[in-house]
């Protein structure tokens, strides 16, 4: 098979579904809330399976579905692990997306769908459909853009495959063990250049692949990002090509062209400009004076900061140390977690974090997108993202990026919760950006002012009810 001009092979569609809903009709269910329970994290439990009730039955949100999960074709082992999570209903991208995905003959599908709305589930519940389980071959792939999203993603596939008999391997940085030569697990997920490497040094046997996902994938398809790489694993894939899912939240232009040939003839879920936004994370914006006063602020909100969880975005590295060094010599308990940490120490780091055992995270546009914690109800954009730290060629300095700001933001208010997030604004310039990004998203961004710690308080417990 020849590549065209852009590198790409021609796809075959893949036929076989090996988990097929069966008819045996033992029954799975739902499980009910427990209303019983008293302690203080029950009931908020309980809270939010209530409001989340009423959200699924709103025809108008994302998280709305007509359908139940037995309705969408899932094998009962599947369903299984559906309800062991406390899932009870589709949301509309799950609703919608899997049965298309797991038609046959397989078809591609470009998804999109807002931040925290369920598209794990929906690609990892088609890697598990497919995979033929009697075979101990390797037969789906995902790749994400960081390693933090992609043990994540890992956790939903060990976790949704409860009750399967899948067996799972890691294509991560500094993983496997030195000297292995071969991995036979069903699904591997990983970051795009160990998983050449592997591919590459046939450590992975791509032959039996029939999945290939892309989480992030307006991320992985960026041609000044790891569009590259991510073209290069699909060049190494069986010839009767695999069937290709795309998810993101986000799609801007630029990417789409590129996602159309990646996965062509796919099917497709699309949202509006408009739609982006989720209705649950109220918008803030604090006027600081310099970038000293934007530190002093920051310490400020630190009681705010920890009554639930909250994330800290800066633009660069030494930012992120910077400022949580100070801020633990001044006595506050911050973490800080960027790309330039070994593994082990980011992987301790986002588990802390996770666990709640740390309530405040400095970090870089590593774990912007994607990263899945219910209980981080803020986020402070300490710098606003742009475009040239997405290593793109000149043309776009000064530029706010908003796709990263949608991702960033989206951090909070997952699936249907309430999030704020707080902009920090400090020149003119600084604030040009805001602006653009408030234009983007046609959403309006309120001021909080930072003298007045009271109000800034009230303000924020009234976004969060
Ligand atoms: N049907 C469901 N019922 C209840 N909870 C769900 C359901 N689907 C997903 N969730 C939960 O919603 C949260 C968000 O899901 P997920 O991480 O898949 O979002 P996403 O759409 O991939 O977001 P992002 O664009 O930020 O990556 C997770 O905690 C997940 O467990």
């Amino acid at each position: 098979m020849e590549k065209d001009a852009d590198g790409f092979y021609t796809p075959k569609p893949e036929t076989s579904t090996p988990l097929a809903p069966t008819d045996d009709k033992e029954e799975v269910k739902p499980a009910e809330p427990d209303q019983s329970a008293n302690t203080d994290l029950i009931a908020s439990t309980f809270e939010v399976t209530v409001t989340l009730a009423d959200q699924q039955a709103d025809p108008n949100s994302p998280l709305y579905s007509a359908k139940t999960f037995e309705e969408l074709g899932l094998h009962q082992d599947l369903l299984k692990g559906l309800y062991d999570l406390g899932f009870s209903k589709p949301s509309k991208i799950q609703e919608r997306a899997l049965p298309l995905l797991l038609a046959n003959p397989a078809q591609n599908m470009i998804g999109q769908s807002q931040s925290g709305t369920g598209k794990t589930a929906a690609f990892v519940l088609t890697m598990l459909s497919r995979v033929d389980f009697s075979k101990n071959k390797t037969q789906a792939l995902c790749l994400a853009p960081s390693r933090e999203l992609a043990r994540q993603i890992m956790s939903v596939v060990v976790a949704m495959g409860k009750f399967t008999p899948v067996q799972t391997e890691y294509a991560i940085k500094d993983n496997l063990p030195k000297g292995a030569t071969r991995i036979t697990a069903h699904i591997v997920v990983g970051t795009p250049g160990t998983m050449t490497d592997l591919l590459r040094r046939k450590v992975i046997d791509s032959s039996e692949v029939k999945v290939f996902v892309l989480d992030e994938a307006d991320n992985m398809l960026d041609q000044d990002g790891l569009g590259e790489q991510t073209l290069r694993v699909k060049n190494m894939l069986p010839r009767s090509q695999p069937q290709i899912i795309l998810f993101s939240a986000t799609f801007p232009d630029h990417v789409r062209n590129f996602a159309n040939k990646f996965a062509p003839n796919a099917n497709k879920i699309e949202l509006q400009k408009e739609e982006l936004s989720v209705e649950g994370i109220r918008q803030f914006y604090m006027d600081c004076q310099n970038e000293e006063h934007k530190y002093d602020i920051l310490v400020s909100l630190y009681q705010l900061l920890t009554i639930g969880q909250s994330i800290i975005f800066c633009q660069h590295r030494h930012t992120a140390d910077r400022i949580s060094q100070r801020m633990t010599a001044e006595g506050h308990k911050v973490a800080s977690l960027h790309g330039a940490k070994d593994a082990t120490e980011r992987d301790s780091i986002i588990d802390n974090f996770r666990e709640g055992r740390e309530k405040v995270l400095i970090t870089t546009n590593v774990i912007a997108r994607g990263i899945d914690i219910l209980q981080v109800n803020m986020v402070v954009n300490y710098d606003l993202p742009l475009m040239n730290e997405r290593g793109n060629a000149s043309g776009n300095d000064g530029k706010p990026d908003i796709e990263t700001y949608i991702h960033r933001i989206g951090r909070t208010g997952r699936f249907g919760r309430k999030g704020i997030s707080i902009n920090f604004v400090h020149d003119h310039g600084t604030w040009k950006q805001m602006e653009e990004i408030e234009k983007a998203l046609g959403k309006k961004i309120i001021r909080i002012e930072t003298n007045d710690l009271d109000e800034m308080e009230e303000k924020m417990k009234k976004a969060l009810k």
